[in-house]
């Protein structure tokens, strides 16, 4: 079913002239692992910061199940929907364990408390994280991809219906970026949305089912990566040809090169 949608969604900063997002119309449902293209500045974070209602929008509306997102309370859009921000700056020594057991308040409360199954969702994130080791450290003292993980790993025990991850790979290593790939594929095969933005093409058409490109503000291609992620699109998103080679369920892009 359709779980988040918008109509004629447009942006605007304060004081500034013109749009940063303008006629944006959407509806993503559960179980699809959408990726986001679009050069620095498109408008990736913004789109996704106004479907997880964190920004208020200049035009239109943003819809969860249907209905206008200003109607829920934050706490019940927290328990459907889980962001990852671009960047996390850890400013408080939380021990891993307690910053992953956050990702529960939208179920526990701010009590403290955590019921079983909220310890079964931290212990299931912490290890699909490989941060078990990590657990009694404090944030601050772990290592940029090391803090990312934990990020990544609070949202997924938040266990919402809805995943909207903002350059989720930025900083992880190579193995941690092909683990979550295939993670998010998983959880969206559980029948999660999963929504991430990413400067990887190739990595979109491997394991997303839809791929939009936002070109200045303005959805430029929806569709399932084999129409979107092409050499044609990709070059011209760009602005440098580019060439495509399919092997194996895969597509990899590279710049023509003169022969050595
Ligand atoms: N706080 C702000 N005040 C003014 N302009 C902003 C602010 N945040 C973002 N912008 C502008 O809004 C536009 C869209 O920014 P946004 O962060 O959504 O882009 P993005 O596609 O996520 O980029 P990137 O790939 O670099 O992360 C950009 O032109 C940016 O300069």
């Amino acid at each position: 079913m359709t779980l988040l949608s918008c109509r004629n969604l447009g942006f605007r900063q304060p004081r500034q002239t013109g749009f940063v997002l303008e006629d944006i119309d959407l509806s993503f449902r559960e179980g699809e692992l959408v990726g986001l293209l679009g050069l620095n500045g498109a408008g990736k974070s913004t789109l996704l910061r106004l479907l997880m209602g964190f920004l208020v929008p200049s035009t239109g509306e943003v819809f969860l199940e249907e209905r206008s997102l200003r109607a829920w309370p934050a706490s019940a859009i927290a328990r459907h929907l889980a962001y990852m921000p671009q960047s996390h700056v850890a400013t408080f020594p939380y021990t891993v364990r307690r910053m992953v057991e956050l990702g529960r308040v939208p179920h526990s409360g701010l009590t403290g408390r955590l019921s079983p199954q909220d310890q079964m969702a931290v212990a299931a994130a912490l290890e699909r994280m490989g941060l078990e080791r990590f657990a009694d450290r404090p944030v601050t003292e772990l290592s940029g991809g090391e803090r990312q993980r934990v990020v990544l790993a609070r949202a997924i025990a938040q266990d919402a219906r809805g995943l909207l991850l903002d350059e989720p790979m930025a900083g992880l290593d190579y193995g941690y970026q092909l683990r979550l790939m295939a993670l998010l594929a998983e959880l969206a095969q559980e029948g999660r949305l999963v929504m991430l933005t990413s400067h990887r093409p190739e990595e979109l058409y491997a394991h997303a089912s839809r791929v939009l490109v936002l070109d200045h503000g303005r959805i430029e291609a929806d569709g399932p990566p084999q129409d979107v992620v092409t050499a044609q699109r990709m070059s011209a998103l760009y602005g440098m040809p580019l060439m495509q080679m399919d092997h194996a369920g895969n597509r990899f892009f590279h710049q023509e090169r003169n022969e050595k």
